[in-house]
C-alpha cells in the first residue's frame, strides 16, 4: 500500500523474489510507477479496499496517512497475512533487513527494530568490504568445486585451508588485537 520512496524502497527488495506483486496506491509517484512497471507488478490507483487483500501472504503499508496505515494492518491481522507497517515495528508480524547480497551470498542485517539505521549502516561497511565482481571470491567458489571431487580424508583439511584464506582475504587480523586496545 502506498505508491511514493518509502513504497518504493520496499518493493525493490521484493522484486528477485519472483512473488507476484500487486501495489495500490491513491496516486503513484513516477518513479515507483515506472519501476514497478518495468518487472510486472500489477498497479491500482486508487483508495485501499479490504478486498486488494484476497489471495495475498504479506502486505506492506507504506502510505502516509497513519490512519490508512493502522486500518491496513487491522483487515490483514483479521486476516492471517503477514504484515509490515512501516514506521510501526509494533504492528509489524514481518520486518525487512538490510541485505547485501555478493554471487551465491546474501547477508540479512537486523536490529529487530531496534536501530534501523545501524543495519544500514553496517551493510554498507561488509559492501565496502566485498567488491560487487570479487575474481578472489570467484576463485574460492572454484576451489570449493574443485575440493568435492577430493577423497574425503584430504577434503577437509583442504576446504579448512581454503576457508583460512577467505577469512585473511576479507578480515585481515589487525595489527593490535582487539582486547588490547
Ligand atoms: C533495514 C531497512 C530495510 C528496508 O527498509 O528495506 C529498514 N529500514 C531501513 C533504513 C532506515 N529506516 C530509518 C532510517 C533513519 C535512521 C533510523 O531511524 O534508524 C534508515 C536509514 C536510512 O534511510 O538512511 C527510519 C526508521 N525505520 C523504522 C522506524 C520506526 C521505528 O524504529 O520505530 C524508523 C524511524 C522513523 C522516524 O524517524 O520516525 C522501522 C523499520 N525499518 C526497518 C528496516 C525495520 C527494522 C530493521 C532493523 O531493525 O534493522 C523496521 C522496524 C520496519 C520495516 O520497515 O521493515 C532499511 C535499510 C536498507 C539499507 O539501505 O540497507
Ligand atoms: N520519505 C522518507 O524519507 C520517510 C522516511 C521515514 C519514514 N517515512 C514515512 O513513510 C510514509 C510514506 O513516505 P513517502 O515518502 O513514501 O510518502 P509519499 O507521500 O511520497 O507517498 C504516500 C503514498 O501513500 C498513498 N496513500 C495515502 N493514503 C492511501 C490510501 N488510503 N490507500 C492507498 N494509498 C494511499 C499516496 O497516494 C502515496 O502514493 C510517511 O508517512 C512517513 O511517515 C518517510
Amino acid at each position: 500500500m502506498g505508491g511514493g520512496s518509502v513504497a518504493q524502497a520496499k518493493l525493490r527488495p521484493l522484486i528477485p523474489t519472483g512473488a507476484t506483486l500487486r501495489a495500490v496506491a491513491i496516486r503513484f509517484s513516477e518513479a515507483f510507477r515506472q519501476e514497478a512497471e518495468s518487472h510486472g507488478v500489477q498497479l491500482l490507483e486508487r483508495p485501499f479496499e479490504p478486498g486488494d487483500l484476497n489471495g495475498i501472504h504479506l502486505v506492506v503499508s507504506a502510505t502516509n496517512d497513519p490512519e490508512a496505515n493502522a486500518h491496513v494492518a487491522a483487515q490483514a491481522r483479521s486476516r492471517g497475512i503477514w504484515i509490515n507497517a512501516v514506521d510501526d515495528p509494533a504492528s509489524c508480524d514481518a520486518l525487512f533487513a538490510s541485505t547485501l547480497r555478493r554471487g551465491p551470498f546474501t547477508l540479512a542485517i537486523s536490529t529487530e527494530g531496534a536501530f534501523a539505521g545501524l543495519s544500514r549502516a553496517l551493510r554498507l561497511a561488509l559492501e565496502d568490504l566485498i567488491p560487487e565482481a570479487d575474481p578472489d571470491l570467484d576463485a574460492l567458489l572454484e576451489l570449493r568445486h574443485q575440493a568435492k571431487r577430493l577423497p574425503l580424508e584430504v577434503r577437509s583439511r583442504a576446504l579448512q585451508k581454503l576457508l583460512a584464506e577467505f577469512r585473511s582475504t576479507y578480515f585481515p587480523q589487525p595489527e593490535t588485537p582487539r582486547s588490547s586496545r
